[in-house]
C-alpha cells in the first residue's frame, strides 16, 4: 500500500518503483507508483477536506499537530535510521534531522503568530482587523537529501494555517515519506487533510498540472523549479514557493587560526557528501604563502574524512551519496573540470561499484577560463586564487544562483564590506555555510528561489492576508460626503 488517499491506505495503480540502500543495493521499499487518476484522487479527498480542515479551528489544528510532534519523538530512532538506510547519510547526521523534524512543530507555531496570525486596531469609524486564510489545497514537493525535514518545513506551516496537502516526495525516498504519513495518521489528522502519492517526474507533473490545486511549494533542483516556474506562469492567482539550489562561493581572508578555518571549510563543502543545497562550491583563497599553507593543511584533512556506509562502526562524517548514478555524475563533472584546465589536489574516487559511496574532492579552478555556473550535488569543492579581495567578491558573485555564502576572515571591516556586496540570501561570518537555523527564514536569490523565504518565513507563502474594516452594526456617518442627501 503506497498511496495515502482520503484518509485510506492503497496500492499503486501505476508502475512498479523501488528504494534501494544506496551503500549496498538493498531494496528497502517497493511498490507501485500513483496513476493521474490517482492524483486526482487525492487533490479531490484535499479539496473536499478543506473547508472543514480550516473551520476546525486554529487551536484544534494545534492539537493535532502536537499530537503528530509526540509521534515523532516517540519514532525518533526509527525515524533516524529510515532516513540513513535510504539516503546513506550517517545515523549521527539522520538522527539530527530527526530532531529538526520535532524542532519544527514549535516554530511553526510561533511563526504563525509572528509572521501571520490575527491583530486588531481600533480606528475612528470601527476596528481594522487583520487575518491570514489558507489558500486551500497546496502541493508539497520533496527533494532527496532531507527527505524529512524539508518537506515537513512545507507541511506543517501548511497545515497549521488550515492548507490542506497533496505531497509528491523524491521517488528516491519513498520509504521516509510512508513512514511520516503514518505518524500523521496515528496523531489523527482527519481524512483528506494530508494525501501521499508516490511515484517519478511523471507523477510530479500530473499534481503539478492539476487545476485544483491553489499553491504549490517545491524543495529540488533549479532545474525543476524552474520548469515549474514556466508552468506556473500566467497563473497569478496561485502560489509558488522554489527553494533551489546553489554554487555556493566562501571566501578566506586573513584568519589567525588556520586549522579553524580548515574545518568551517570542510563543514561547509562535505557534511553530508556535500548533498545540501547550502554546501560551498567554490573556495577562494589569497595567492601567496598563507593561502599555499590554508590548501596544504585543507588537502591533508580532506584525505582523512572517513568515509563508510550509514551504520558503520566508528561512524563515518560521510556516508554515501543517494546512489551509483549520483556517485558518476561526480566522478564525470570532475572529469569535465580538469578537461577545461582544473588540477585535481585530491582526486574524487568513486569507492566501489554499484554504490553511492565517494570519496571527497578538492580541485583547484583557478585556471579554468570559463568556470560552469553549475551546482554540483555531491563532494567535490573548486578552489581558486585570489590577489584582492575585491576579485574574490567579484568572481564570489558571477553565479546565477544566491543560495549560501561565506566569509572566513578576522577583520570585522571585511566582514561588513563583503555582507553589503555579496549577492544570496544565507551569508555567513566566521561559520559554515550549511546548517540553517529553522528559527531564521531561508531561501535564496536568482536561480536559487523566488523570494519566497522557507523555514521562518514558510508561515508566509501558507496564508494570504485579508485586512477587514468592521463595527457591530451599519451607522451613518458623522457628516455626510459634498453632494449627496439622504
Ligand atoms: N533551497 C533549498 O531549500 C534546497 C534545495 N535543494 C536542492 O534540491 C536538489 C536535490 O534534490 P532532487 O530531489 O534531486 O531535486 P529534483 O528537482 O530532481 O526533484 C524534486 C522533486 O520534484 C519532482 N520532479 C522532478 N521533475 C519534475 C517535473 N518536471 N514536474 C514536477 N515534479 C518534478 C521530483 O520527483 C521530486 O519530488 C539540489 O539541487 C539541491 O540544491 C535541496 C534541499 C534544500
Ligand atoms: O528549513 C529549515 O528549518 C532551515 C533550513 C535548513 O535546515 N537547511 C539545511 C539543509 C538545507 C539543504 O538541504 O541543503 C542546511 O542549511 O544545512
Amino acid at each position: 500500500m503506497t498511496q495515502f488517499i482520503n484518509g485510506q491506505w492503497q496500492a499503486g495503480a501505476g508502475h512498479s518503483m523501488t528504494s534501494s540502500n544506496p551503500a549496498n543495493q538493498q531494496v528497502i521499499w517497493q511498490g507501485l507508483t500513483a496513476t493521474n487518476e490517482q492524483v486526482q484522487q487525492a487533490v479531490m479527498a484535499a479539496r473536499e477536506a478543506q473547508f472543514d480542515w480550516f473551520m476546525l479551528g486554529f487551536d484544534a489544528r494545534v492539537a493535532i499537530i502536537e499530537a503528530y510532534k509526540a509521534q515523532l519523538e516517540e519514532s525518533k530512532g526509527l525515524i533516524g535510521e529510515t532516513i540513513a538506510q535510504e539516503t546513506g547519510k550517517p545515523q549521527w547526521e539522520t538522527a539530527t534531522e530527526a530532531g529538526a523534524m520535532i524542532g519544527k512543530i514549535g516554530l511553526s507555531i510561533s511563526a504563525y503568530h509572528k509572521r501571520t496570525g490575527q491583530t486588531e486596531s481600533d480606528i475612528p469609524a470601527g476596528r481594522a482587523v487583520l487575518r491570514h486564510k489558507p489558500h486551500g489545497v497546496v502541493a508539497v514537493f520533496g527533494p532527496y537529501n532531507f527527505p524529512g525535514h524539508l518537506p515537513n518545513g512545507h507541511i506543517v506551516p501548511a497545515l497549521i494555517a488550515g492548507n490542506t496537502v497533496v505531497f509528491k516526495p523524491s521517488e528516491l525516498t519513498p520509504k521516509v515519506a510512508e513512514l511520516m504519513v503514518q505518524l500523521w495518521e496515528k496523531a489523527g489528522l482527519p481524512k483528506g487533510v494530508l494525501n501521499l502519492v508516490q511515484g517519478e517526474v511523471e507523477t510530479g507533473k500530473a499534481l503539478a498540472a492539476h487545476p485544483q490545486i491553489d499553491g504549490l511549494f517545491f524543495t529540488g533542483s533549479s532545474r525543476t523549479g524552474h520548469l515549474l516556474h514556466q508552468q506556473y506562469a500566467g497563473e497569478p492567482g496561485k502560489i509558488l514557493a522554489l527553494e533551489m539550489g546553489g554554487n555556493n562561493p566562501l571566501i578566506v581572508k586573513d584568519v589567525a587560526d588556520t586549522q579553524a578555518a580548515v574545518h568551517d571549510i570542510i563543514q561547509s563543502a562535505y557534511i553530508s557528501a556535500g548533498q545540501r543545497c547550502t554546501c560551498a562550491r567554490r573556495l577562494y583563497v589569497e595567492k601567496g604563502a598563507k593561502g599555499d599553507e590554508l590548501i596544504s593543511q585543507l588537502v591533508e584533512a580532506v584525505k582523512k574524512i572517513h568515509v563508510a556506509p550509514w551504520n558503520a562502526t566508528p561512524q563515518p562524517f560521510m556516508g554515501s551519496m543517494i546512489s551509483e548514478t549520483a556517485a558518476k555524475g561526480m566522478v564525470e563533472a570532475q572529469r569535465n573540470l580538469v578537461n577545461l584546465g582544473g588540477t585535481a589536489l585530491v582526486e574524487l574516487k568513486h569507492l566501489e561499484p554499484a554504490t553511492g559511496l565517494v570519496s571527497p574532492g578538492l580541485i583547484d579552478v583557478t585556471q579554468v577560463i570559463e568556470l560552469p555556473d553549475e551546482e554540483y550535488f555531491g563532494p567535490l569543492l573548486q578552489v581558486i586564487r585570489y590577489s584582492e579581495f575585491d576579485e574574490a567578491i567579484e568572481l564570489a558573485n558571477n553565479t546565477r544562483y544566491g543560495l549560501s555564502a561565506g566569509l572566513l576572515a578576522d577583520s570585522r571591516d571585511d566582514y561588513d564590506y563583503f555582507l553589503a556586496r555579496i549577492r544570496a540570501g544565507i551569508v555567513n561570518w566566521n561559520k559554515q555555510i550549511t546548517g540553517a537555523s529553522g528559527a531564521a527564514p531561508f531561501g535564496g536569490v536568482g536561480a536559487s528561489g523566488n523570494h519566497r523565504a522557507s523555514a521562518f518565513y514558510a508561515a508566509d507563502y501558507c496564508a494570504y492576508p485579508v485586512a477587514s474594516v468592521e463595527a457591530d452594526q451599519v451607522s451613518m456617518p458623522a457628516a455626510l460626503s459634498p453632494g449627496l442627501s439622504l
